[in-house]
């Protein structure tokens, strides 16, 4: 049987699959006729051939229906970084992680591919061209990376190749792309009220970051299969990012600039800037039950814009045949392109 064929055969959940990296990976696994389900809180979009499943992943009998007859699982939901909340995390990234690996096990899955983070390693200070073997981080920066790091721990470790289920985690960083609803509509949002004017610490900064589209056309390719977990190789976590090392004060610039906002100019010191996150966050957490505010300028925003974090994808290269689609211009060009809407007067 030719690869084409098997993988007509194939059928596959995405949970949290109406979020912006799972709609994107859906879309890819349709293109490469894959048979798919949806497991998400909310139903985001429409698509031929998708069958969703509403419910929350922390409930195992919601959870079955949606898994049964797929040999592949991809496990993209988690609360969203900025909402905080340390319960939430816990209980969706945790407790709601467990109960996924049980369902699967139930079901029958073979494979389990977890979206991790490559900031499960990230402390606040400078990361240059990190492999996976850097250690998880001891403080991490904020509770949505503690809940990650613990995440991604549980799904290593209930890799049991003797038992036909698999496990990996990869872990993308700075996902950006059309209808990501994140980094785009943060920073034309921070440009409209004036925040844009200001570059955090030193401008040489490196970071690393992954274009959706591209990165899922890999994933979607079913590179990540059990005979890439030999004894030689097991559990394992990969980096995936577009490979290319961009200063992060140009990247964003390049975005500014390409939806027609001025690019930051003005040098604030990255201590100044950090303490007064760290003061904002923490007046937001003491005043939370009687008002709620969102500051821009969390520490984890500050941290990683006033830090090198770069990550090496070697290890995904040379194990797993990953390779970058898309080159960072081009990703930049479609990504800038893709919103109309948030374009200087629009
Ligand atoms: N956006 C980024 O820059 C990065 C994201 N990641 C990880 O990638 C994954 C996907 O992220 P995005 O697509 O950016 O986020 P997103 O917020 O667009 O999508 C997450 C999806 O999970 C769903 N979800 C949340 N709680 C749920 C629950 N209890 N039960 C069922 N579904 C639930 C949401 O409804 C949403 O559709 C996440 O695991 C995130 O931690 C990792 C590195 C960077
Ligand atoms: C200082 C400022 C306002 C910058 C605007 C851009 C930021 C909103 C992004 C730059 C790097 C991004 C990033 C993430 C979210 C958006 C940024 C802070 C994550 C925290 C998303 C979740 C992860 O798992 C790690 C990401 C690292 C990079």
């Amino acid at each position: 049987m030719n690869s084409g064929v098997r993988e007509v055969c194939k059928r596959c959940t995405v949970i949290g699959g109406s979020g912006f990296l799972g709609r994107h990976l859906v879309e890819k696994l349709l293109e490469r006729g894959y048979i798919v389900s949806v497991f998400d809180i909310l139903q985001g979009f429409e698509l031929p051939g998708v069958t969703f499943h509403v419910g929350d992943l922390c409930d195992r009998q919601a959870l079955l229906p949606a898994l049964q007859g797929a040999s592949v699982v991809f496990h993209c939901a988690s609360p969203s970084p900025a909402s905080d909340d340390r319960a939430l995390f816990h209980r969706v990234n945790v407790e709601g992680t467990r109960t996924v690996l049980q369902a699967c096990r139930e079901a029958g899955v073979q494979r389990l591919v977890l979206t991790s983070s490559a900031s499960v390693v990230f402390e606040g200070t400078d990361i240059k061209n990190a492999s996976e073997d850097l250690p998880y981080a001891r403080r991490p920066i904020d509770y949505y990376t503690e809940t990650k790091i613990q995440q991604e721990k549980l799904v290593l470790e209930a890799c049991d190749p003797g038992r036909g289920f698999l496990t990996v985690a990869i872990r993308p960083h700075g996902i950006f792309g059309p209808r990501d609803p994140q980094l785009v509509p943060i920073l034309v949002d921070s440009a409209r009220r004036g925040k844009m004017k200001f570059i955090i610490g030193f401008t040489l900064n490196m970071i690393t970051l992954a274009y959706s589209p591209a990165l899922l056309s890999w994933r979607a390719e079913g590179r990540v299969r059990p005979r890439e977990l030999t004894p030689s190789c097991p559990r394992q976590a990969y980096h995936i990012t577009n490979d290319e090392p961009v200063r992060f004060w140009e990247f964003l610039s390049r975005l500014l600039v390409g939806l027609g906002y001025e690019a930051p100019r003005y040098h604030l010191p990255y201590r100044l800037v950090y303490g007064l996150a760290l003061l904002l966050w923490l007046l937001a957490v003491l005043l939370r039950p009687l008002l709620t505010f969102r500051p821009t300028f969390t520490p984890m925003r500050v941290a990683l814009a006033g830090t090198h974090h770069y990550y090496s994808c070697a290890r995904a290269k040379q194990e797993l045949g990953y390779r970058p689609l898309v080159s960072l211009e081009e990703a930049i060009t479609q990504t800038v392109r893709s919103y109309p809407h948030l374009r200087l007067g629009a």
